[in-house]
């Protein structure tokens, strides 16, 4: 897929501007804070209509405005789509494809696809477990958009059963145990989907992340990734996990209801990274971490690909400069023309002789994007 040019209005730091992409490399030259990682970040909201800095509408709009747009066109093997986001800043974004307006938010994922690398991502070894399961969330509804309505009724779910353990918390009256009991075959419901999604997700990609890794390693590290939930995933059977799910929650039932909060579940769950064995999250120096992200990120690329049937696009942002050569010449060596690949940075000193000249660079300069 390609996106030939992009519009955005008053959207961040830009007022109006369209971008037109003419090579499948572009690079976003400028000095800090002019606009480079907005760009980006457009472009990322067009695909997951998620922003990775966990943006609110109101702050992507451009300060004094009252609604934005976003709008991309994209060039696909089957078809040239026209896709339009709306954000407002007192109700509900609105999005549009070809012309026509979705009442389903979903019908607009999976139009555009585009793996999304900055610095951030190196927190992906040693940060959170919520970091690893928002990364494979993010993953999924790329693979499978439906994914984005199974994870927000769970979380729903989760958010209405938090607030009635509250409830329990403060009374022991037997009608709020059964309401419970309602609320805990929901959450079993919708959390076993996503249990299964995120499994067989990391089922696949984990033999594609090994071997770039072993790649990038020169065969000296073995990855292994696993999902790791605490509820038992034999054969990935959803009654099988249904029943571990309840007998889960019955097992922690008193735990939850003096906590008042949900204590099994998939918002739990844990992507578990190893090297030789060893957990990569304790253990892995710097260079092993960067080795490590790089080919979750290719492999990410790969899979999409393999699922999507086409390259889906790569967003660099300003992540060259953290990764040594060698990194560097393994990821600009796997791009090549194949993924469009948008890519910000500082300064051109990264890039070789050659990969500028088939580049398309734009500068960025206060909310402005000017060609060369
Ligand atoms: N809602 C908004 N309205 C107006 N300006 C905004 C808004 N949100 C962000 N900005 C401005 O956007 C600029 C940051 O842009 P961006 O994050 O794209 O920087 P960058 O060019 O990628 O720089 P760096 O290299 O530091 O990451 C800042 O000047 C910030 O004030």
């Amino acid at each position: 897929m390609y996106l030939q040019s992009l519009y955005i209005e008053n959207f961040r730091n830009y007022s109006q501007q369209k971008v037109e992409f003419n090579a499948p490399k572009t690079i976003l030259m400028g000095n800090n804070a002019q606009g480079k990682s907005n760009l980006l970040e457009a472009v990322e909201l067009l695909g997951t209509l998620n922003s990775h800095r966990k943006a609110r509408d109101r702050d992507l709009i451009q300060s004094g405005a009252s609604i934005a747009h976003i709008c991309g066109k994209l060039e696909r093997e089957i078809s040239t789509d026209t896709l339009k986001l709306t954000l407002r800043r007192q109700g509900h974004r609105t999005v549009n494809l070809n012309g026509e307006n979705l009442r389903r938010q979903m019908d607009f994922l999976g139009v555009l696809n585009a793996v999304q690398f900055s610095s951030v991502d190196l927190d992906l070894v040693r940060g959170s477990p919520d970091v690893r399961r928002c990364w494979l969330d993010t993953l999924l509804v790329q693979l499978e958009p439906v994914y984005a309505y199974i994870l927000k009724q769970y979380n729903q779910t989760l958010r209405q059963r938090n607030a009635h353990l509250k409830v329990c918390q403060k009374s022991e009256s037997p009608s709020g145990l059964e309401e419970l009991a309602i609320w805990n075959n929901q959450l079993i419901t919708y959390g076993t989907r996503v249990i299964r999604r995120r499994e067989r997700a990391i089922q696949r990609l984990a033999p594609i992340a090994a071997h770039w890794h072993s790649n990038i390693s020169n065969s000296t590290e073995y990855l292994q990734i696993s999902y790791d939930s605490h509820i038992p995933l034999e054969y990935n059977s959803p009654e099988i996990i249904r029943k571990s799910f309840l007998d889960k929650l019955q097992q922690r039932s008193v735990a939850e209801v003096s906590q008042g909060t949900t204590l099994v579940g998939p918002h739990r769950d844990e992507v578990k990274l190893s090297i030789n064995q060893i957990p990569a999250q304790q253990y892995s120096s710097q260079g092993q971490q960067r080795t490590l992200v790089l080919a979750l990120k290719l492999a990410e690329l790969q899979l999409i690909e393999e699922v999507v049937g086409e390259p889906p696009l790569l967003l660099l942002d300003d992540v060259l400069a953290e990764l040594d050569l060698l990194r560097q010449n393994q990821l600009l060596d796997t791009i090549q023309d194949h993924f469009q690949t948008l890519i910000t940075t500082t300064h051109l000193g990264a890039f070789d002789a050659q990969w500028l000249h088939s580049s398309q660079i734009l500068h960025v300069y206060y909310g402005k994007v000017i060609s060369e």
